[in-house]
C-alpha cells in the first residue's frame, strides 16, 4: 500500500517527505490548499481533528503530527535506506533531543517569521513588527547554541546525519531562502558548513524540485 501524504506544498509535510525518500518509501500525495481553507473542511478534520498539515494514510493506517510520523517511519522502515536513529540508545537519546529542540525552540520563531513576513500579505493581515523583531532575536540565540554543538560534531547528534538534521530542513528552508535572514547561519561558520551539508542531500533537493513551497 502507498503512503499517502496531505499536504506537500507546505512547510510540515516536507519534513514527512523528505524522510520517506531518505528511507526509500513509496509515497503519494495529495494537494490541500490553505489559502482556501480546505484544511477546515469536514472531510479533512475526519483524517485531522486540529486542521493542520500533514497528515498520512498508510492504508487503514492514519497518522498525524510530523515528527510523530518521521520517528514511525525511521523505526518501521530501519533495515533500508539511511539509518535515522543513530546505533546505539545513547545516539538514539541524542537524536530526540534534537528533535525536540527543533520543535520547540527552532521552528516557533521561523513560523512566526513566516506568518509576518510571506504570509500576512497574501492574507491582507498587517505584519506585526514587534514579533518579528522578537523572533529574530531568539532565532539568534537558538543558532549561537547550535554553533557551539557543531563545533564539536559534524551533525546535531553526533558524526551521523540522522532524524535530528532532517527535521531542520522544512523550517531551516524558509529562514535561509525566503525570510531575508539567511545572514544568521552564515555568519555562524559550523551552523553554515552543517546547513550546506544537509540542505544539499540528494533527498531535500527532490523535494524542493518537485513540491514547491506555497511562497
Ligand atoms: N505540529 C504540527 C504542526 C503542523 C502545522 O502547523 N502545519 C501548518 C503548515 S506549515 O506551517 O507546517 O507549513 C498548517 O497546517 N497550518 C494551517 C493552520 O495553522 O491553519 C506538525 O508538525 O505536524
Amino acid at each position: 500500500m502507498v503512503v499517502k501524504v496531505y499536504g506537500p506544498a507546505y512547510a510540515s509535510p516536507k519534513r514527512v517527505l523528505v524522510c520517506l525518500i531518505e528511507k526509500q518509501v513509496e509515497f503519494e500525495t495529495v494537494d490541500v490548499d490553505l489559502f482556501k481553507g480546505e484544511h477546515k473542511e469536514p472531510e479533512f478534520l475526519k483524517l485531522q481533528p486540529f486542521g493542520v498539515l500533514p497528515v498520512i494514510q498508510d492504508g487503514d493506517y492514519t497518522l498525524y503530527e510530523s515528527r510523530a510520523i518521521i520517528r514511525y517511519y525511521a523505526e518501521k522502515y530501519r533495515d533500508q535506506g539511511t539509518e535515522l536513529l543513530g546505533k546505539t540508545i545513547e545516539e538514539r537519546g541524542l537524536v530526540e533531543q534534537w528533535v525536540e529542540v527543533e520543535a520547540y525552540n527552532f521552528q516557533p520563531p521561523i513560523y512566526k517569521l513566516v506568518e509576518n513576513i510571506l504570509f500576512a500579505p497574501i492574507l491582507g493581515v498587517p505584519s506585526d513588527a514587534k514579533a518579528v523583531q522578537e523572533s529574530d532575536e531568539k532565532i539568534a540565540k537558538v543558532l549561537d547554541i547550535y554553533e557551539e554543538r557543531l563545533s564539536k560534531t559534524k551533525y546535531l547528534a553526533g558524526d551521523f546525519f540522522s532524524l535530528a538534521d532532517l527535521s531542520h530542513l522544512a523550517f531551516g528552508h524558509y529562514l535561509v531562502n525566503q525570510t531575508g535572514r539567511g545572514n544568521l547561519v552564515r555568519e555562524r561558520k559550523h551552523v553554515s558548513a552543517w546547513w550546506d551539508d544537509i540542505s544539499n542531500r540528494p533527498s531535500w533537493k527532490k523535494v524542493l524540485d518537485q513540491y514547491k513551497y506555497p511562497v
